[in-house]
């Protein structure tokens, strides 16, 4: 067997949202599709991915390097013992061929967008879901198909009140959410606690309310913070300072003891290795938001995975930011603590297949081979437009 062709195209998912360091009124994603001559139910089988939100498309770095490196190698270099379907390791190899180690910038989200669509190949290829693969190839053997999901959202929206606020979090919760996120460190300290205590008092017991700074807070400012919002039972502190400042997010935690989460901007396993070596985290009650989407794909991840366990850290400490069925299906697979989800943003890309309902903050994933991007139908006509065109 052979890969075909690697096809990408830059679609935008802009909105009028901003966070507390960027606005998404420009923002676009990669989708890929890989084909392969492989035919399934008398057609080839095609493998599709997408970067998440937060970094933008890659089709020039996926064009001008990733793709053509792959598509020059011997086809067999790319395959497994079986000769019957990809490595994705070999390919992961393929692709970082020339790349020095370090600075891992926008290439991770190439390659990281490259790699979900050769998973989704692999598993269609076996005829499974990706989650099953990944049980009997790294985890126990037996996926776990409920995983948890939150919903992220209480971005700053042009004029939003208070009320439109509390609109937007009940809508979550009518969805069947019990943990909702909303953003702060875009407004004053004091504009950010009436948003938070507005959150709050809609939220029933037994939910909880993350917040997410985005990376903005200097040291004294994420301190500041930090002691306002230990009053609260929030569910996580995300993203307090820059992510690479790992002194800052080691010395924050003497001054917060609830749980704190970062790493989605962390593109590495050697950067998440140095976020748990030096960022003074808590493996009993922190939580880790590495994207394979973002940083390099799920063969790094496997690493990132390895990692962590070396150092004490249990696959469940471990949810994903970026709300893609990539994560849902490691999640499932290999036992991660659960997974993001944006209700109301970033369509078509984000979500579940259509009919899974969320039911107390979980979802059971359906048996659909690959990732499962098929079973939904909105995102599954952009790929097929993609792919099979
Ligand atoms: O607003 C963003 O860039 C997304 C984000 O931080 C998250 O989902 O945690
Ligand atoms: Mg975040």
């Amino acid at each position: 067997m052979r890969i075909v062709d690697i096809r990408e195209v830059t679609r935008p998912i802009s909105s009028p949202i901003r966070n507390a360091y960027i606005d998404f009124s420009k923002m676009t994603l990669s989708l890929v599709a890989v084909v392969t001559d492989v035919i399934r139910d008398g057609k080839p089988v095609v493998g599709y991915g997408f970067n998440s939100n937060g970094r933008y498309g890659q089709g020039s770095l996926i064009r001008e390097r990733f793709r053509p490196r792959i598509l020059e190698a011997a086809p067999d270099s790319l395959l497994d013992e079986s000769g019957n379907n990809l490595d994705p390791h070999q390919v992961w190899a393929c692709m970082m061929s020339n790349e020095k180690p370090g600075g891992h910038g926008e290439r991770s989200v190439a390659v990281g967008t490259v790699d979900m669509a050769i998973w989704d190949a692999v598993a269609k290829i076996e005829g499974k879901p990706l989650y099953q693969l990944l049980a009997e190839r790294y985890g126990n053997g037996t996926p776990k198909r409920e995983v948890f999901v939150y919903a992220a959202g209480g971005y700053y929206w042009p004029g939003q009140d208070l009320q439109a606020l509390k609109n937007e979090m009940q809508g979550y919760l009518d969805r069947g959410y019990k943990v909702v996120k909303k953003k702060i460190g875009g407004g004053s300290l004091a504009d950010d606690l009436k948003r938070i205590e507005a959150v709050l008092s809609i939220l029933p017991a037994g939910c909880k309310l993350a917040v997410d700074a985005n990376g903005r807070f200097d040291l004294k400012t994420a301190v500041e913070y930090a002691k306002v919002l230990s009053q609260y039972d929030l569910f996580w502190y995300e993203e307090a300072g820059d992510p690479l400042d790992y002194a800052l997010q080691a010395e924050l935690a003497n001054h917060y003891q609830g749980p704190m989460a970062t790493g989605e901007n962390l593109f590495s396993m050697q950067d998440a290795r140095n976020l748990i070596r030096y960022g003074g985290m808590r493996a009993d009650r922190d939580w880790l938001q590495f994207d394979c989407a973002l940083s390099y794909g799920l063969v790094e991840y496997l690493r990132t995975l390895d990692m962590l366990k070396e150092h004490g850290w249990s696959p469940s400490r471990c949810i994903p930011h970026g709300g893609h069925q990539m994560s849902l299906a490691i999640a499932a697979g290999l036992g991660l603590g659960g997974n993001e989800s944006y209700p109301d943003l970033f369509q078509p890309f984000g979500g579940f297949p259509d009919g899974v309902q969320v039911k107390d903050s979980i979802v059971t994933l359906p048996e659909l081979p690959g990732i499962g991007f098929e079973g939904k139908a909105d995102l599954y006509a952009e790929m097929k437009a993609l792919g099979e065109a």
